[in-house]
């Protein structure tokens, strides 16, 4: 790695086979309104300047990406991705190595998110920068949250005040983040998330509060929901 001024990349997982939505085509290339899932995640990101390049990890056989216009954007590049999403982050990190700088960070954003507004982006790398500490955006837990059995009987209500639900970006130092996924990898750690490897490698990770609109569409019912947010977005002019 180069050491030259601090960049900030970003890397979007899209390497996904959608198979808990049940599409037709791996969900971040459904439509959502006038565009598809991952090209709503991407312009949010392409909107912020202050990243540089967006590295897009694609499944091996993705014949989507091509057909469409962003991925013909000069601060967009494609890989291939990996088996598990942690894999596909790894990957794409590793292409970027040998151009990154020392001092460079990184956010990596899911491409099943397309409701990420340009105020929570712009907060999550203010914070983050202001800390000189990686941060993830996330939500508190608003219900009640129960612990069960494997024969779904509760066993107790855990304290939820202290719960939250990650979203993305997270974002951490790019060299951290490379190194901690790999230490998972050969450890045989299985990480969720960009600061589930952080955290298991010793790290610490800062909370910024995100919208609830940041939703990951998972579900076939997700869709509606994200196109209503989109349009809510639009509206207050915080989306591109
Ligand atoms: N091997 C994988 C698996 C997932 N992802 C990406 O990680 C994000 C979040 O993962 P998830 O919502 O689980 O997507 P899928 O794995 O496609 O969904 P499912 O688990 O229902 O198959 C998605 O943008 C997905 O494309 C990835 O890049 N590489
Ligand atoms: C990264 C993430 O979106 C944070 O909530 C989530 O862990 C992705 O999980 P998935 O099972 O890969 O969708």
């Amino acid at each position: 790695m180069s050491d030259s001024t601090p960049r900030l990349w970003a890397v979007v997982p899209a390497a996904g086979k959608g198979s808990r939505f049940g599409a037709d085509c791996p969900k971040q290339y459904l439509d959502l309104g006038n565009a598809a899932v991952i090209e709503h995640s991407l312009h949010a990101l392409l909107a912020e300047p202050r990243i540089a390049t967006v590295v897009v990890a694609l499944r091996g056989d993705d014949s989507h990406f091509q057909q469409l216009a962003v991925s013909r954007n000069s601060r967009v590049r494609a890989v291939q991705g990996g088996a598990e999403r942690a894999d596909s982050v790894e990957l794409a990190l590793a292409s970027i190595a040998q151009d990154a700088g020392e001092r460079d960070w990184v956010l990596v954003h899911d491409a099943a998110r397309p409701c990420l507004s340009g105020s929570d982006l712009s907060r999550l790398i203010e914070e983050c920068l202001a800390r000189d500490c990686g941060g993830i955006l996330a939500q508190p837990m608003v219900d009640t949250v129960k612990r069960a059995n494997d024969r779904q009987q509760v066993v107790e209500t855990v304290d939820r005040t202290v719960l939250w639900r990650a979203q993305t970006p997270q974002m951490f130092p790019l060299a951290d983040l490379f190194s901690a996924l790999a230490d998972c990898r050969k450890r045989g750690v299985l990480v969720t998330d960009e600061a589930s490897a952080i955290e298991a490698t010793g790290g610490h990770v800062a909370i910024i509060q995100g919208s609830h609109r940041n939703i990951k569409i998972t579900h076939r019912e997700d869709l509606a929901l994200a196109e209503f947010f989109l349009n809510e977005l639009r509206a207050e002019g915080d989306s591109p």
